[in-house]
């Protein structure tokens, strides 16, 4: 087995965000998130497992979509969420924060803690491989998201046929 890997240079995203755990909530700060991919499999067409230029540009487009943004959980049961036409409302107790929707990036994960970045990227990725590109000779792929250089959480998806 073979593998590829993409990562520094400009898969990264600058966001904020507060993560939930133990019945508490976080202060508001932020991050500059690094990204890897790893991409496991046979050669396929050209002598290449996957193309590095295809990856950095998909993986660096979904960067785009979370870079100066607040990462919203949709599915974090301790938040109680209010949409509003121009702005996002979230409650946590007696916390109480509104942020502009333009501000906002929106994500169906339940936190927004490093593991749970890797695994919607990764989804995200994977969905794209499957839908545009010749994936037959494909076995895994990994995201890593990097909160800083000495801490990092991954998430491995495989290829199902
Ligand atoms: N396994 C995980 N643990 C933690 C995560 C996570 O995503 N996965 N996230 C956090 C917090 O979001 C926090 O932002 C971590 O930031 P950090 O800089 O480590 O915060 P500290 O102030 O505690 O660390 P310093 O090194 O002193 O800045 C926590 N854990």
């Amino acid at each position: 087995m073979r593998k590829v890997k993409v990562e520094g240079g400009y898969l990264n995203f600058n966001s904020a965000h507060f993560i939930t755990y133990s019945g508490k909530c976080e202060r508001l700060h932020g991050h500059n998130y690094g990204v890897l991919i790893e991409v496991e499999g046979d050669l396929g067409a050209d002598n290449v497992v996957f193309d590095f230029t295809i990856l950095k540009k998909r993986t660096k487009e979904i960067c785009q979509r979370l870079d100066h943004r607040f990462l919203l959980p949709l599915h974090n049961p301790h938040l109680e969420l209010t949409q509003h036409a121009e702005a996002w409302e979230i409650k946590f107790h007696e916390k109480h924060y509104i942020f502009p929707r333009a501000d906002v990036v929106a994500l169906p994960i339940a936190n927004s803690s490093a593991e749970l970045l890797a695994e919607y990227i990764c989804n995200e990725l994977y969905q794209l491989i499957i839908n545009e590109y010749s994936s037959a000779n494909l076995h895994t792929i990994m995201v890593g998201v990097e909160e800083a250089p000495t801490q990092m959480a991954y998430y491995k998806q495989e290829f199902n046929r």
